[in-house]
């Protein structure tokens, strides 16, 4: 790998693919003072993704831009090669699909210098079958973001048998410097951690569905009622350390560990069924009761934000 500028130093940050996620990092990007090229070949991206950015801003100010942090500092191209160009730093959030993003990653390694790190959004894929077109493999990260990169500021960083050690150091910084939250994995692991945590309990959600076990609106509220009020404080395992008494972990695992094996060995994957699809989206629709996708978004920043600042206050940090 060619030498990369500091993490510091880095100004200019480039963003391919501007949907949810890529439209996301742009508006961290742009709330952290970087200036940001993005590219997408969608018709319509540069719209949509100046709606988003628009929508995002209020709680970017809210929370507070980085001195010089501005809008104005986007610049949509209309070729990759544009957007890459001068960039320190990619990020790629195109479609899940390998084939796509194993030409794309292939594309935009070859049109930037060996120096530049380059992050893909992946929720699943490994860097290791990612990497496999390009011709300088070991600058490839994955910085594996959560809905919405512009507040929540967990990034999981890992690389693939090709990625150089540096690359993954680089971008683990890079990402704190540029105010995220980073787990860094030295190896990769299918679904990373949050995702392969958050798939078991899809999983189940959608079996409980297929079944009529549950509606939508039952589980997410058994979740937002229940342990989620839990886990902005203490993760799945503190929490269940707790559920132990005095005796913490140890007594929670020999009093419940024998009655878990059986929910643990019975769970499969569910079939997604064209009925499946139907009644999730009919129950997402129902729990959502009228309420727009952007009346969603607009909720959930409020409250994620909300969320933050009591984390921060409880944790010493200040609001
Ligand atoms: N939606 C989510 O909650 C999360 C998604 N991700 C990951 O982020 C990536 C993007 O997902 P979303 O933003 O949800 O999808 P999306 O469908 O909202 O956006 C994808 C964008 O990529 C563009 N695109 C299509 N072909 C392209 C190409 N060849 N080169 C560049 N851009 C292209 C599309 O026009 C679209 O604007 C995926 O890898 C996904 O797994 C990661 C974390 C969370
Ligand atoms: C739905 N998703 C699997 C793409 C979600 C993620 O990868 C992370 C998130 O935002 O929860």
């Amino acid at each position: 790998m060619g030498a990369p500028v500091e993490p510091e130093s880095v100004r200019h940050v480039a963003c391919v693919g501007a949907g949810v996620i890529g439209g996301g990092w742009v508006a961290h990007f742009l709330a952290r003072g970087y200036r940001v090229t993005a590219w997408d070949p969608a018709p319509d991206a540069e719209q949509k993704l100046r709606r988003l950015v628009d929508a995002a801003w209020p709680a970017l100010t809210e929370l507070g831009l980085a001195p010089g942090a501005s809008r104005d500092a986007l610049t949509v191209t209309s070729t990759l090669d544009e957007a890459v160009a001068g960039a320190e730093f990619v990020q790629e959030s195109a479609p899940e699909d390998l084939e796509l993003k194993q030409d794309l990653l292939a594309r935009i390694d070859a049109a930037t210098p060996a120096g530049v790190v380059v992050s893909s959004s992946t929720s699943g894929y490994g860097m290791t079958e990612m990497q496999q077109r390009c011709a300088t493999p070991e600058r490839l990260v994955v910085g594996h973001p959560f809905n919405p990169p512009y507040l929540i500021p967990l990034v999981e960083v890992v690389g693939g048998e090709r990625t150089a050690p540096e690359a993954v150091r680089w971008a683990s910084r890079f990402f704190e410097v540029a105010g995220k939250s980073v787990i860094t994995m030295d190896r990769e692991v299918p679904g990373f951690i949050a995702n392969r945590l958050q798939e078991a309990l899809w999983r189940e959600a959608l079996h409980m569905v297929a079944e009529g076990e549950a509606t939508v609106e039952q589980i997410d509220a058994s979740i937002t009622e229940g342990p989620g009020l839990r886990w902005p404080f203490l993760g799945p395992c503190l929490t269940f350390h707790l559920a132990g008494g005095e005796g913490g972990m140890a007594h929670m695992l020999d009093h419940f560990g024998p009655s878990l094996k059986s929910p643990w060995t019975r769970l499969e994957a569910p079939e997604l069924t064209a009925e499946l699809r139907d009644r999730m989206v009919e129950g997402c629709e129902e729990t959502a009761d009228g309420r727009s996708i952007a009346d969603l978004v607009a909720d959930r920043d409020r409250a994620v934000i909300a969320v933050l600042r009591a984390v921060r206050e409880v944790r010493g940090g200040g609001a």
